[in-house]
């Protein structure tokens, strides 16, 4: 009997969209909106990774806001407002369907471990069609605990079997929580990363998606056997 295909588990952010310059987009809005002033790309890009309350906190402490949480709960609400909309600046990484396409095609059960808020999640996936793909989505409003907690993760890959899995993402949250599901890690090195590849756990990296398939059907002769 052959052993079931490893199930892979995305994050999105960063790893399967350019979601930046909304993210970006929707912070100044409500920056511009209440007289602050608005924060560069550069900042709200190394604020993501931990969720659209962490990115208000930390916009809240550039723009000299402090960390007061009824203006943070009111701003938060005004950003979800901005951001809930269809991903109208947000991009797909280059290959990223194609590779998916090929994986699924190989067999493999996939899934979603996103700390974004369900709702753009969902308009996310649906808006760039990976949604035919994700079998299972454990998004910032799925459980109580969020990366780097590795319960979303452990969720999302008992939903797609009992067969081994790889977690597939960008940062240095993706990493952590990893490994502290002790599953090994793929990094795509073109998100949103701050720090060097080899400060962080990973067990491959890849810098286009034309990569994946291979790197997937390498690791599975390792452990499919
Ligand atoms: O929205 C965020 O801050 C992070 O989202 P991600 O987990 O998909 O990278
Ligand atoms: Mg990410």
């Amino acid at each position: 009997m052959t052993a079931p295909r490893t199930a892979l588990v995305f994050d999105l952010d960063g790893t399967l969209i350019d979601s930046a310059p909304d993210l970006h987009l929707a912070a100044n809005l409500v920056l511009r909106d209440e007289g602050l002033p608005e924060i560069t790309f550069a900042q709200a890009r190394s604020f993501i990774g931990k969720g659209a309350a962490n990115l208000i906190s930390r916009v809240m402490t550039a723009v000299g806001l402090g960390d007061d949480p009824d203006e943070h709960a009111r701003l938060l609400a005004k950003f979800m407002e901005h951001y809930e909309g269809e991903p109208a600046n947000t991009v797909l990484y280059p290959g990223v369907v194609d590779a998916l396409a090929r994986l699924e095609a190989a067999g493999h059960p996939m899934g979603l471990c996103t700390n974004k808020p369900g709702e753009p999640t969902r308009i996310a996936l649906r808006h760039f069609g990976l949604d035919r793909f994700m079998q299972a989505v454990a998004s910032a409003d799925t459980l109580p605990e969020r990366k780097p907690d590795p319960a979303p993760l452990h969720h999302v890959a008992r939903a797609l079997g009992d067969g081994t899995a790889l977690y597939i993402g960008d940062s240095e949250v993706d990493a952590e929580t990893a490994r502290r599901a002790g599953l090994p890690f793929a990094l795509y090195t073109e998100g949103y990363r701050k720090t060097p590849i080899s400060e962080l756990y990973h067990t491959y990296i890849f810098d286009h998606f034309d990569q994946l398939p291979d790197l997937v059907a390498r690791h599975g002769a390792s452990v499919e056997a």
